[in-house]
């Protein structure tokens, strides 16, 4: 398992950093015998895997409960868990016990924090703790109310030197990563350069440190609008459409189960259970 200090060194080796999102045992699994360098289990899990239209019904518990699932498909890779909706704008304590529970329950390796702002004295605290922090700039889908959407953000030079500022202070307060999100590439690129801690970028461009996707996105597993950033791997909904179907098809015509499903008795046995042959 790759560590803090490693994601840095890479950066200096301009060596990428690849993220994935997994959300539970299987896609860990896959992502880890992928090679994949850092999983995310992204608060993203409420539009993906529970349905909401938008990351704010998602609490701790569904995020120690996807987290556990996934650090057990990918014990070797390291486990970045999102801090849901809200719990970072209680007190600095009470955030501070949420990131504890979620970091001893999970067993993960840090914890992903959006915004700057008054989360800057929280990103010390925690750090000071021993919790590696991953912070998270440009489109931060908890605010997405306030933001106006999910819309592309740091558009105007103004807006840009404000995301540049708030991503030096939270480097300054010692997030070991940023994830960059949905900003323009010129502006991610400039932020970059100016970061000694790696970025990440999703919806950022390629002039940043490494990449993050969310799995389904990746693979074509999607049930909502795919955003421009994403790109599809495969497409694997109709591929389990299709799957899916030919099941129905086969039990409803009498096709399976086939004799190569099925168990059988010794005849001797089925004397003494029924009589003999039926
Ligand atoms: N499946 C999924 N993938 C994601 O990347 C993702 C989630 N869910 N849920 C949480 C957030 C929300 N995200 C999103 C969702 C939509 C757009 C989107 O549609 N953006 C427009 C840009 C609009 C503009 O021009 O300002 C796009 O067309 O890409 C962007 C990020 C990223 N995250
Ligand atoms: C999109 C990524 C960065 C995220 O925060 C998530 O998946 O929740
Ligand atoms: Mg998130």
């Amino acid at each position: 398992m790759k560590s803090t200090t490693q994601f840095k060194a890479m950066k200096m080796k301009y060596e990428k950093i690849t993220m994935v999102t997994a959300y539970d045992y299987p896609s860990a699994k896959v992502a880890e015998q992928a090679g994949i360098d850092m999983i995310l289990v992204g608060d993203s899990l409420g539009m993906v895997v529970l349905g909401y239209d938008s990351t704010i019904p998602v609490t701790v518990d569904d995020m120690i409960h996807h987290g556990k699932a996934a650090r057990r498909g990918a014990p070797d890779t390291f486990l970045v868990v999102d801090m849901p909706f809200g719990v970072c704008h209680l007190s600095t304590d009470q955030a501070l016990r949420y990131a504890i529970e979620m970091m001893q329950k999970t067993g993960a390796e840090a914890v992903k924090i959006e915004g700057a702002g008054t989360m800057i004295p929280l990103i010390e605290r925690l750090t000071a703790a021993g919790i590696p922090v991953v912070a998270h700039l440009g489109l931060t889908p908890q605010s997405a109310a306030v933001l106006g959407g999910f819309k592309v953000q740091g558009k105007t030079s103004s807006e840009a030197l404000k995301i540049l500022e708030d991503a030096k202070k939270t480097e300054q307060a010692g997030a070991f990563m940023l994830v960059v999100e949905c900003i323009p590439h010129q502006l991610a690129k400039q932020l970059s350069e100016a970061l000694t801690i790696p970025t990440i970028g999703i919806g950022a461009g390629k002039d940043v440190d490494g990449q993050v996707l969310v799995f389904h996105d990746l693979i074509g597993y999607g049930t909502h609008h795919i955003p421009k950033f994403v790109k599809q791997y495969a497409t694997v909904f109709p591929t389990m459409q299709q799957a899916l179907a030919t099941y129905v098809d086969e039990v409803k015509s009498l096709t399976f189960p086939s004799e190569a499903h099925q168990f059988v008795m010794k005849e001797q046995e089925t004397i003494a259970l029924y009589g003999g042959k039926k």
